[in-house]
Parts: C-alpha cells; structure tokens; sequence
C-alpha cells in the first residue's frame, strides 16, 4: 500500500469509528435517559403544560405530585420537552457543578413570538454574551445605586399613598374604610419606579405619558407572547396579522422612545442609566435589539411581575392581623429613634420588616413555574439520569413550601418564621430571584420599593381583606384578585 493509501485509509477508519462511538453513546445514554439504576422511567405528564403552566399552576402541580410524588416528572411545553423539579435536593442537583454553565433554551421554548419580543434580552443569554451585557446593565442596578434611589422612592411611594383612595380601582366605601383591588392598585407604581431608576434624570412627564401607552401596547403583546395559540409559529407571524402590526408598532414607539431619551440625555449633560447603558451598543458589546429588549423585559415585561409581589405582600399584611399590628409597631420604634435611619432600617435582615418581604416572596412567587434552562453535565437527579442539555423547570410554589424545610405550617404566612432559620438551612428550598447567584437585575430595586412600601402603608392605614375572587387566568404571572380595605389610622 503507497503512503497515500495508507494515510486515506486511517482517516477513514478514524471516522467511522467516531461515528460509530458518537452513535453507540447516544443509544445508550438516549434509552438510559431519565430512567433510575432499577429500569424505571421518570413518569411523563401527556398534556400540552405550554399555557396551562401558566393559567392552572396549581392544577398542574397538583397532577405533577399525583403521579409522581416527590420525583420529578417529564412534561411537554408545544413540541419541547421539559424535566420538572419540586424539591430542594433537586435543586441541589441541578445547580452542583455547571450552574454558571445553564444555558436557556431559544425563546425560552415559548415560541416565536416570545422570541421576537423578547428572545434577545439578557434573560434569555448565557455564557460570554450573558456576561458581556450584564458588564452594562449592572452599574445602573447595584446595591449602592438602589440605594441612592431611596429618597426619589419614599417621595414617590408617598404620593402613591396619598392617592390611593382616589385610584380609579377604588371600588367601595364603609364608613372610612375604602376597599381597592390589591393587583389593580400595585400595577404602576413598581412600573414608575423602574423607569425613574433605568431613565432618571432624562424622564420627563412627557416620556412617562409615552412609556404609558407604550405599555398597553405591550400588555396585549404579552398576551400574544404567552397565550396566543397561533402566535407561537414563525410561519403564522410572517403573515399581515393584527399581532404583527401590534409588535411593529410597538417596536418601532420603543425604538424612536430610548432614541430620543439618550439623545437628550446626553445633549443637556443629564444622569441617566440607559445612556450609559447604550454605550455598550456604541461599543459593540451588544446589538442595539439586545439593549431595547433588555430594557423592555426591565420595565414592560416585569410590570405584572413586580406588581403583583406587591399586591400580594399587601394581602397577606392584611390577612395577619397580630402580625400587622407587630410591624406598626417595629416601624414606629424604629423611627423613633434618634439615629433612625431608613437605609439602616431597609439594609436590616432581622427586622419584622424583612421578614414580612422574605416571608410574602416566599409565599406567593411571581410565576406557579419557573422559566426554562439547561444542564450542562450529566446528572443524577432523585436517582434518574438526566442527560446534558435537559430543560429543566423547578415548580416554584411546591419548592418554596416544602413542609421538610419550612415546617407543617409551610403554606402559612408567618413571617417570624425567619428569625430562627439560617440562610443555609433553605438555600435550596427559596427560589426568589434566581437560584445560586440570584441573577435578577431588579433585586435590590424590588427589595427596597418593597420594603418603603411596606412602611408607609402600614403606618397610614389598618390593612383588612376584602372580597376576594381567587387568582386570575388571563396573565402570566400568579394575580390575586383580591380586595384589601383601608382604614386610615389617626395619628394622634
Ligand atoms: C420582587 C420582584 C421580583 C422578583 C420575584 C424577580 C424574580 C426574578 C427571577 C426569578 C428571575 C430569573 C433569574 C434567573 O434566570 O436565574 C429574574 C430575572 C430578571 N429580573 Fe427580576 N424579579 C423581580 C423584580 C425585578 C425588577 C424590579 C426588575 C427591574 C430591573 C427585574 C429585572 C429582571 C431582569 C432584567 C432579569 C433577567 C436577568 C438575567 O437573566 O440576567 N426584576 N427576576
């Protein structure tokens, strides 16, 4: 055989023994997939879960646990499949070794909409990209920054207070007790916040007006996004439909908005944020759709997101009587003190007020399930093998109220709870704004707003429950319908 015979046959020989490896490998990590060292398979829930996850959580949850107890369980997101997770050493798991390494999966497997909304914002990213945005948009978000926001926040949230009996939701008087639907009252007010934090000093009243509209556009985008039957193909959104128009015109007032935001920013020398942002698009670090979807998902997306914590931790206050009363109390003490403080007061992890954020978040988290990602490594997960590049999704409400962690009255509010529970000892039982290195660009903004809000609601008026209609279907974040009803407190 000449030398160049030779040399064909190794390289040929070569690859077919790596294909034939490649193949073996898949076969018999492919039938060993999801399947524990006695045969068994993880138990797979049949229906469609792709809206449903977000309208009936708890329905699903309930099934999850019905047919597979602890273990995780397989469900289909459209055409996608995904591995659901329900308990804290599965989460442990799934987070042990290649966390920084889990990917999300394109359009977090919500479709095609989704994606042309919102599949290029740095929720969506992993890896170089993840880092390189974030580089850019963490500055304007930092403790410190949050913190600087404190004075512009109380001076905000106290307007918001004295006008919550004129709120538009206010439905019915007794006496002088006005009830308001908790979700309906909470919606802007997070809303103002974040763009005051992502714009200050270049928001005008005009740009605010303008971000206003721009957001009804966006709620029915979201609807488009998370809900819409059809919108979910890329074939479907090439057509002239009324979705379309609805996304062109939204991101063409989006586009022309932040424009002309920087634009008079920087021409009047103004603080500002999004234009220190943007110089990672003048930079070439991010695309100019990766910074204006990444501003979206910071401000229209996360609305209902932040909104309905509020709402939420406004309910459960009012449901606690005993613990209400507590609270006034600590805040009155507190403030009477000569050194009081109120950053001191916010930054404090051992005050009732802290508790009451921690305690509601845990309780009622913004979404019944967490948003898709992927492992990196193999992995053993509750004894079955659960392959590289598994979407994984953690049932986010059963995590959080595990009885083994939280106790027999885990789906109780009591925030006391937290003043005997080290940190550790829920690390993997607390999902609240990511897990591990907690990735929420808004978690110190949504901690602070939280916690003013806390104070000067308390302190202005008794908080009781008023009718309450449950949890509505048509968003995708788990929405009281509940009323609260107010009764301003004399101050003598
Ligand atoms: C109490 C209110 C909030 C809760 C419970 C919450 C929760 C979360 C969670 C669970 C994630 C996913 C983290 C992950 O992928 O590991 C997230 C991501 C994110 N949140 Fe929040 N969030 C809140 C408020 C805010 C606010 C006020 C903002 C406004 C700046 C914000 C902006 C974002 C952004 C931009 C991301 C994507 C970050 C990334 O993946 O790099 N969030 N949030």
């Amino acid at each position: 055989m000449s030398n160049t015979h030779a040399w064909d046959y190794l390289v040929v020989t070569s690859i077919l023994s790596a294909l034939l490896a490649l193949c073996a490998r898949f076969l018999t990590n492919g039938s060993k997939a999801f399947t524990n060292s006695e045969g068994f398979k993880v138990k797979a829930f049949k229906e469609d879960t792709r809206f449903q996850r977000f309208s009936h959580g708890p329905e699903i949850s309930q099934k999850g646990s019905e047919i597979s107890g602890n273990d995780p369980y397989l469900v289909q997101n459209g055409r996608f499949q995904e591995l659901v997770i329900t308990q804290p050493e599965q989460l442990r798991e799934f987070a042990r070794k290649d966390a920084k390494d889990h990917m999300k999966p394109k359009n977090m497997n919500l479709g095609d909409c989704f994606g042309r909304l919102l599949g290029n914002s740095v929720g969506v990213q992993g890896g170089r990209k993840w880092a390189m945005m974030r580089a850019h948009f963490d500055p304007g978000f930092s403790r410190l920054a949050s913190m600087d926001m404190v004075p512009k926040f109380t001076a905000e949230i106290r307007h918001w207070v004295a006008n919550l009996p004129k709120c538009s939701s206010c439905n019915s008087h007794t006496a002088n007790t006005f009830f308001q639907n908790a979700s309906q009252a909470c919606r802007y007010l997070p809303f103002r916040l974040i763009a005051l934090t992502a714009y200050g000093e270049a928001l005008n009243d005009e740009t605010y007006e303008e971000l206003l509209h721009l957001n009804d556009l966006h709620d029915t985008l979201m609807f488009d996004a998370f809900f819409g039957k059809w919108t979910v193909s890329k074939i479907f959104n090439i057509l002239p439909t009324e979705s379309r128009k609805r996304m062109q015109t939204f991101q063409k007032g989006w586009k022309k908005l932040n424009h002309d935001v920087i634009a008079r920013a920087k021409a009047e020398g103004l603080r500002s944020p999004a234009k220190q942002i943007y110089k990672g698009v003048e930079l070439g670090d991010m695309s100019e759709t990766e910074f204006l979807q990444t501003m979206d998902e910071l401000l229209f997306t996360n609305i209902d997101v932040t909104s309905t914590v509020t709402a939420s931790l406004l309910i459960n206050i009012s449901e606690n009587q005993p613990f209400q009363a507590a609270l006034r109390e600590e805040i009155a003490a507190t403030q009477s003190q000569e050194s009081y403080n109120i950053k001191d007061y916010i930054a404090k992890k051992d005050a009732l007020l802290h508790y009451a954020v921690m305690e509601s978040i845990r309780m009622c988290p913004a979404l019944w399930f967490s948003l898709p990602e992927k492992t990196a490594i193999d992995k053993v997960i509750e004894g079955y093998y659960v392959p590289a590049g598994t979407t994984i999704i953690i049932d986010w409400k059963r995590l959080n109220t595990t009885p083994a962690i939280w106790g027999s009255d885990s789906e109780l509010f009591r925030p006391e709870r937290f003043a005997s529970m080290s940190p550790m000892s829920y690390r993997y039982a607390f999902l609240r704004f990511g897990f591990g290195r907690e990735r929420c660009l808004g978690k110190n903004i949504a901690e602070i707003m939280l916690k003013i809000v806390l104070i000067s609601v308390v302190q202005q008026y008794d908080m009781k429950p008023g009718k309450n209609d449950g949890i509505r279907q048509d968003k995708f974040t788990v929405t009281s319908d509940g009323e609260i009803g107010f009764t301003p407190i004399v101050h003598v």
